[in-house]
């Protein structure tokens, strides 16, 4: 038998796990469920409105529950092969990297600058990549940080390249190997020390500029800038002029035009003007985006994701590639339950064994016709091809309708699609394309693009491609390709968590939800469903928070919400209670996550459902109404995670720590009024309702905690007393509805 050529080896290979054990526990807890769920039915009439409640909350629980066992069903092992795909070709497509940054405060220009640093050094031919960033928060301090970095970039790249240094975020870097390997040669010594200064260096210069604003020439459009009030700014702050492959790759500075009275769509706005400006710039077939906190940690990731786009035999099967968004700095406890490790591990394989992974926002690489909204199926006709119909939908440019035209008829041709022009001869058009009322009446953040009306652009764009019958693919090499800050404390955990589950929900209700995506597109079935799953984030508060005070509302009244624990039929819920937290122990085990990790998790996400859920669906519905506005409030990205007290639960003066206080303190006040009772006698309430209390109480540990500490790590007393009086009139509520 003749030996496999390189060629006729595959450049990825997805294998599905056999997961028999598991899936037989998910299709028994169902079973224990709907057995939970036919008891209640039968025995209705012999009890009172906790039954009634206990059953909704626990049908939709039930219904929570399917979509968890569809979404889990098929996960995926996917693997890459970068090296057989170098053995096989030495002509790469062109990639535009895009990174966002909207505020020098929250998100450090530091932080901006290692991302990009990380980005211009990954293993790809130099000539083939543009790094283009958008700064909404049109930054002075962002712009000089750049042009300094792109100085050091031109020491750091050759460095790591010629040393194969593994991560190339030089703060990253810097930190895990404060001093160079015992066994290193002298030559590398001396260029380790020339690097270590010149890094130092350029934070100097970075730090003296956040307290000094930098004076040059140069600079001269940006004193006095108003953020939400300026005209563009694109710099070419390096251009690969000669098209060297071991050179650096372009590096453009960009901040779109923003007026008061346009709406700018928040980070969908910006990378549309990405994508526009690297149209008439680079124009690359493929286009990689991350947040800016989001640094490449395997120097290969480029490669890793031409393995599916290069490898695909159908292109409709690969229509973007996104990497899971793992963070750096995490405990190993994962105190915040913000890690999201086990999130990946099971419902973001399932996800990809169905239509492939949601598109995540970050670490995602795009084809740009699918971006320009086509389908995997799409034949382009003469007519549309027409400069007056390109032009009517991607604007008035005839640049940029020149190159949109090569993009959309290049076919799988896609090494020849790319400009050639130099990038300066576009700067005049870059800006006309980059201003702020170039999308109006155009099908930008309608049909092509990122989409707009919404706080998560990144699922519905994700669900708008898998809607016109696109697959996606899921890429885990090893190392994580990217790494990304993750909030801590409270309060920035319950903004995002707020600002996803608005988000999330509101697009059910949009036209390109995903149920019409199912029943008028080529969105599978279960793929809805695994929408549906995270949509719903913000509706399911309203239960589970209903839920978490059946037990208090049972002590308080002297009634109860479960069997008695003499009773056979106790056995249901002991069972559901029991079988799915050892299962949900079990995830963690199989995945070497410790306990303590599967315990903090279990408390805050409930917490994060019973708050910022709560709230999210409240502002989805005043955003619905149209009584709102959607808002994007930037998560702040920690430098410094070294802090002993890091992993502690922070509080602020928000409302949104109002009803987990309160939550807790009508558990407490159950507890108290029932001990009253107890002494009195003829308990109806028992064991199973007492454990729920305790469960309750375990889940708000963070809060109890917050009662007696001080400073941030209190809960304000402001909120304590406006949970107080909610409470208070829960109470009365409660004693009151009993006796009717
Ligand atoms: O007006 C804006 C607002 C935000 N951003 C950028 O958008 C990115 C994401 O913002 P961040 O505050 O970090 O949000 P996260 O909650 O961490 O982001 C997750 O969720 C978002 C949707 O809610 C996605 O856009 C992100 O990619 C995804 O990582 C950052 O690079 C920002 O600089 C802008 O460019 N312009
Ligand atoms: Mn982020």
């Amino acid at each position: 038998m003749a030996p496999k050529t390189p060629s006729s080896l595959p450049l990825y290979e997805v294998k599905y796990r056999k997961n028999i054990i598991s899936r037989g526990i998910e299709l028994f807890i169902l079973f224990l469920l709907f057995s939970l769920l036919a008891y209640r039915f039968l025995s209705l009439k012999y009890h009172g409105f906790q039954w009634v409640l206990a059953l909704i909350c626990e049908s939709w629980f039930t219904f929570i529950w399917i979509l968890t066992i569809s979404t889990k069903w098929s996960q995926v092992e996917p693997k890459t092969y970068p090296l057989r795909l170098l053995e096989r070709t030495s002509e790469f497509p062109a990639v535009d990297m895009f990174v966002t940054t909207a505020d020098p405060g929250l998100e450090p220009p530091l932080i901006t600058v290692n991302t990009v640093l990380s980005l211009l050094a990954v293993d790809y031919p130099a000539n083939k990549l543009a790094c283009y960033v958008s700064d909404d928060g049109a930054s002075i301090v962002t712009y000089y940080s750049l042009v300094e970095a792109s100085k050091f970039a031109k020491l750091w790249v050759p460095f790591c390249k010629k040393y194969n240094i593994s991560l190339r975020a030089p703060f990253r870097y810097f930190s895990s190997s404060s001093s160079p390997p015992q066994d290193s040669s002298q030559e590398f010594l001396q260029d380790w020390k020339r690097m270590k200064d010149g890094y130092k260096h350029l934070c100097e210069k970075i730090e003296d500029a956040s307290s000094q604003e930098p004076e040059t020439c140069d600079f001269a459009v940006f004193p006095n800038l108003d953020r939400k009030n300026h005209p563009t700014i694109i710099k070419v702050i390096w251009e690969n002029k000669e098209g060297l492959a071991d050179g650096l790759p372009h590096l453009v500075y960009i901040s779109r035009e923003k007026r008061p009275k346009h709406p700018h769509h928040f980070k969908a706005g910006a990378m549309n003007v990405l994508t526009r400006v690297s149209g008439v710039m680079t124009n690359a077939p493929f286009m990689l985006n991350v947040d800016c906190d989001m640094y490449a940690n395997n120097p290969q990731v480029v490669l890793h994701a031409m393995c599916y786009f290069l490898g695909a035999k159908d292109e409709k099967d690969c229509g973007f590639v996104q990497f899971p968004q793992y963070f750096y700095d995490g405990l190993k406890e994962d105190p915040y339950g913000n890690q999201l490790r086990i999130l990946h591990e099971y419902l973001g394989r399932g996800i990809s064994g169905i239509q492939g992974p949601f598109y995540q926002g970050t670490g995602c690489f795009h084809r740009r016709k699918v971006i320009y909204g086509l389908s995997p199926d799409d034949k382009i006709t003469a007519g549309e091809m027409k400069d007056e119909y390109l032009q009517k939908i991607f604007g008035k440019s005839e640049k940029l309708s020149a190159s949109v035209a090569k993009t959309l008829s290049g076919g799988s041709n896609i090494i020849e699609q790319v400009n050639s022009d130099s990038l300066s001869s576009s700067i005049e058009i870059a800006h006309q394309v980059a201003s702020c009322g170039y999308d109006f009446g155009t099908g930008w953040g309608q049909k092509l693009g990122w989409l707009y009306g919404t706080a998560t652009e990144d699922i519905l764009t994700g669900l708008f491609i898998q809607g016109r019958g696109w697959r996606s693919a899921y890429c885990t090499p090893d190392p994580p390709a990217f790494l990304g800050c993750t909030p801590s404390g409270g309060p920035a955990i319950m903004i995002q968590q707020k600002r996803w589950a608005t988000g999330l929900f509101g697009i059910i209700f949009s036209s390109k939800s995903p149920i019409i995506g199912t029943l008028f597109g080529k969105l599978q079935l279960r793929q809805c469903m695994a929408y549906l799953y995270v949509q719903l984030w913000a509706l399911r508060s309203i239960f589970e928070v209903c839920y978490a005070i059946l037990p208090a509302y049972c002590l308080i009244t002297n009634s109860r919400f479960l069997p008695k624990a003499n009773e056979s039929s106790m056995v249901i819920p002991a069972s559901i209670f029991i079988i799915y937290n050892l299962y949900g122990l079990s995830e963690y085990v199989r995945a070497n996550e410790p306990i303590e990790a599967w315990l903090n998790n279990q408390r805050m996400w409930r917490v994060n459902a019973m708050t910022a859920w709560l709230f999210g669906i409240l502002s989805a519905t005043t955003k619905l109404l149209g009584l709102s506005e959607i808002a994007f409030e930037v998560t702040k990205k920690d430098q410094d995670n070294t802090n002993s007290n890091f992993g502690r639960f922070t509080f602020d003066d928000s409302p949104i720590f109002v009803p987990g206080t309160a939550i807790l303190l009508l558990t407490l006040s159950s507890l108290f009024i029932g001990v009253l009772d107890f002494k009195k006698g003829n308990l109806e309430w028992g064991l199973g309702e007492v454990i729920c209390i305790m469960w309750v109480l375990f889940i708000f540990w963070p809060f109890l905690k917050g009662f007696f500490a001080k400073g941030k790590y209190g809960i304000p007393i402001s909120t304590i007393l406006k949970s107080g009086a909610l409470t208070l009139l829960l109470v009365h509520i409660f004693k009151f509805t009993d006796k009717l």
